[in-house]
């Protein structure tokens, strides 16, 4: 076991001990906003279920045109050399018995989070068993700190294994599965693309360091490239003194009423930030009243407090906390308020009534500015609202134009910082260039 793992002399961090969470990355120097503080490639990647025949199974790109492996029926990839690459670091284990394993009673019972799980653990441990013993520094190294993380509370993955398909030979000895499978719930990380949830993946040095923030200074994010394994970049979100810990989100922000239970449950810890601090001292959120006029009401005031349209307008905003919230707005933080808000966002703009989703989408954006929303979203969420908010006819057209270039330009601000993400040839920065000439144009 390596509990005493120490980052590179290289690296942008360093370990300090933590009375709370064992220990904690420190700056070694000042680190300016932007800046890529780790780096490393996946030491196994599972795809979501549903991205699977629309990504290549090894370096999880998205493809129109993928090749299924002849054999299994059940993977797919860019190109032979990620076939290839696939099939030695372990597919080549898995590849007669996955059919079968994920039609036994024992994987199909599981829920679908456990169901990737079992994935994730069968493709490391389908890797580990290509590789003859002793690992190489490199393995060594990942497998040892992926040993000394520290396990999930009892109750999540520590409780129990999963199932996952038999490789032989070397199998796994059942200790190794457990030990490992206890670290799973607290640890492994959620792959994103253009800002879309696409796989899991184990990134041991990375899991070794980075605690949560729920506000962070800095986010994980992927980049994606062919044939070679998914690479995860921490990057910080402002700058950095050198001396401060630095912090990555585990939860969604919208978690407002239920985030203190996913704390507990699966990673193990109470959260003290001021956010948490102020919802737990607030108890109970009350319900927002569901009736349309009060909605509207309870919409109108959220805006005004936040200041969104003079963000909109200017791109300024004068920061609140949650703490200055008036007591009757406070129903805006019960989830199912912003349930509702998203729904009605995405529906009336598919339904084409841009108007209405145009006017909840501000509502949204207001909420989320005021809970701390996480950048991807913030930026999501601009961008979806400036594709709703260019198609007002009339009178209208000259005030959302305006709109749509601030939110454009919002959204590229907010993604520079990230710098470009997943599959990297595409993507939001392209396609923000492209909205934007249009809109100029109309
Ligand atoms: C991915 S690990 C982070 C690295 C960890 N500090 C270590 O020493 O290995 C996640 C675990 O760290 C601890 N942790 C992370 N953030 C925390 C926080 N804000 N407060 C308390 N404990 C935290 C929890 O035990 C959590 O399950």
């Amino acid at each position: 076991m390596n509990a005493e793992w120490v980052p590179p002399s290289t690296a942008l961090v360093e370990l300090h001990p933590d009375p709370k969470a064992r220990s904690k990355a420190v700056a070694r120097r000042d680190i300016p906003v932007g800046s890529t503080i780790f780096s490393a490639p996946a030491f196994a990647t599972a795809l979501l279920e549903g991205e699977k025949g629309h990504r290549c199974d090894y370096c999880l790109r998205e493809q129109s045109t993928l090749k299924k492996c002849s054999s299994c029926g059940s993977y797919w990839y860019c190109d032979a050399k990620c076939q290839n690459e696939h099939w030695q670091a372990g597919h080549k284990r898995v590849c007669k018995k996955i059919n079968q394993f994920t039609n036994s009673m024992a994987f199909q019972q599981l829920e679908k989070h456990g169901r990737m799980d079992s994935f994730l653990l069968t493709h490391l441990l389908a890797h580990l068993s290509t590789l003859s013993e002793p690992y190489s520094p490199e393995v060594s190294t990942e497998l040892s700190i992926t040993l000394s993380l520290l396990p999930g509370p009892s109750g999540d993955c520590a409780a129990s294994n999963p199932p996952y398909c038999p490789i032989k030979p070397p199998p796994p000895s059942e200790d190794l599965v457990t030990d490992i499978y206890s670290r799973f719930g607290n640890n492994n990380f959620t792959i994103h693309s253009h800002l879309n949830s696409i796989a899991h993946g184990i990134f041991p040095q990375a899991s070794r360091m980075f605690n949560h923030l729920c506000t962070p200074n800095a986010v994980a994010k992927y980049v994606l490239k062919p044939g070679e394994v998914a690479a995860m970049e921490v990057v910080s979100l402002r700058d950095i003194s050198s001396g401060e810990e630095v912090c990555i989100p585990y939860i969604d922000p919208a978690l407002m009423q239920t985030r203190h239970k996913v704390f507990q449950i699966t990673y193990g810890f109470t959260c003290d930030c001021p956010t948490c601090t102020f919802l737990q001292k607030v108890g109970q959120i009350p319900d927002p009243s569901l009736e349309h006029g009060d909605l509207i009401q309870l919409g109108l005031k959220l805006r005004e407090f936040v200041g969104v349209e003079h963000y909109l307008k200017t791109g300024k905003l004068e920061k609140k906390t949650l703490e200055e919230l008036p007591k009757p707005l406070r129903s805006v933080l019960n989830e199912s308020y912003m349930a509702e808000l998203s729904e009605t966002f995405s529906k009336s703009s598919h339904e084409g009534n841009y108007a209405k989703a145009a006017d909840s989408g501000v509502t949204l954006l207001a909420l989320y500015l005021l809970i701390g929303m996480h950048l991807l979203e913030m930026a999501k969420t601009q961008w979806n609202h400036s594709f709703v908010a260019l198609t007002p006819s009339g009178e209208e057209k000259e005030v959302s134009k305006g709109i749509v270039l601030q939110l454009l330009d919002l959204s590229r601000q907010t993604l520079q910082v990230l710098g470009t993400e997943g599959d990297s040839e595409t993507g939001p920065f392209k396609e923000i260039g492209v909205l934007e000439s249009l809109v100029r144009d109309v």
